[in-house]
């Protein structure tokens, strides 16, 4: 089911959350919604959903106006917020019984039963929620978004405090998702590799506004000019900055240097760094990633800025 998004604008008192967006989400992709904090992903959410009202604009969810249409498109869309509890002493099962209750389910128990297994929590099923750790709860409160199984799911930063192996769970769910159903997903991460891991297409927001969209591999396509040289100083790495001082932008990142640089200007500096092998322990060329397309949409902003009007 396609998503329409144009033109949204909505303030909070003087605080513009959304600046005018507008994007497609195509039906049955897993997308992207990508932004640091405070770039309006919530917001956006929130509207699309139907829980707040834009100020200006219009969302469609599969040609359904969602202002206008109200309940007909919150029974089409599933939505996880960011934050969300459960009574902490009723069982899992019992938190799905009440949620597929009040959607009017037919298939009750058998629907909880494909749920709690589709989130790998058949065997936790009958124990107390208030035992389930993080990464156990956000998957309950994704089985309760996909009792209804609803044409599209919204997914507020879905892996937000989860430990690595809550993370790892949570995205091997969502590519079984995306994989056995026609659902169309929407995540916001302000976390690259989940998205480039997960999503076809991403759109790229920043202080509410739209800085890039479209599909994962275009973007990096975009980007690929840009590589992006790491070496691993030997003993003295003031020298080996200095070293690669004017090939690229080079940032001090811990234990190594990262060197972002033309493609062009990638040989030169390789080539640098063998004449110079004293400095350097080891290195590696990085192709471009989802990373490069997403500095490169807040850049053109900062650049934008700097021109005078
Ligand atoms: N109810 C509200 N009242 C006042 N300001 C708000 C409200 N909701 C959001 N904002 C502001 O709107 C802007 C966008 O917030 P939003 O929560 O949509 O961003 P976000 O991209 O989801 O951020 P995060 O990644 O931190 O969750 C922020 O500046 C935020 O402070």
């Amino acid at each position: 089911m396609k998503i329409t998004i144009t033109d949204v604008r909505k303030r909070y008192g003087d605080v513009v959350a959304l600046d005018g967006p507008s994007f497609e989400v195509p039906s049955g992709s897993t997308f992207g919604v990508l932004g640091t904090n405070g770039a309006g992903k919530t917001t956006l959410f929130k509207l699309l959903v139907g829980h707040d009202r834009p100020d200006a604009g219009r969302i469609e969810v599969g040609g359904l106006d969602v202002e206008a249409a109200g309940h007909r498109v919150r029974e089409r869309v599933g939505y996880l917020p960011e934050h969300s509890g459960f009574p902490p002493s009723m069982t899992g099962r019992e938190v799905l019984d009440v949620h597929a209750r009040i959607r009017g389910l037919a298939d009750r128990r058998e629907r909880i039963d494909e749920c709690l297994a589709l989130v790998g929590l058949s065997e936790a099923a009958d124990r107390a929620v208030s035992g389930y750790s993080n990464g156990m709860a956000r998957r309950l409160g994704l089985a309760s978004v996909l009792l209804s199984r609803p044409p599209v799911l919204v997914l507020d930063e879905p892996t937000a405090g989860l430990d690595p192996r809550g993370v790892a769970a949570f995205h091997r769910i969502v590519e079984r998702i995306d994989r056995e159903t026609d659902a169309t997903v929407v995540i916001s991460s302000h976390v690259l590799s989940e998205i480039e891991r997960l999503c076809d297409e991403v759109a790229i927001l920043q202080d509410g506004r739209l800085r890039a969209n479209g599909p994962i591999d275009d973007l990096r396509r975009a980007a690929g000019d840009r590589v992006t040289v790491v070496c691993r100083p030997a003993d003295d790495r003031a020298a080996l900055l200095e070293a690669v001082q004017g090939y690229g932008d080079a940032t001090d990142a811990g234990e190594e240097i990262e060197i972002a640089c033309d493609r062009a200007d990638a040989f030169d500096l390789v080539a640098a760094l063998g004449e110079t092998q004293a400095l350097v322990d080891s290195f590696e060329v990085h192709e471009p990633g989802l990373e490069a397309a997403f500095h490169d949409a807040l850049a053109a902003e900062t650049d934008d800025e700097e021109v005078p009007a």
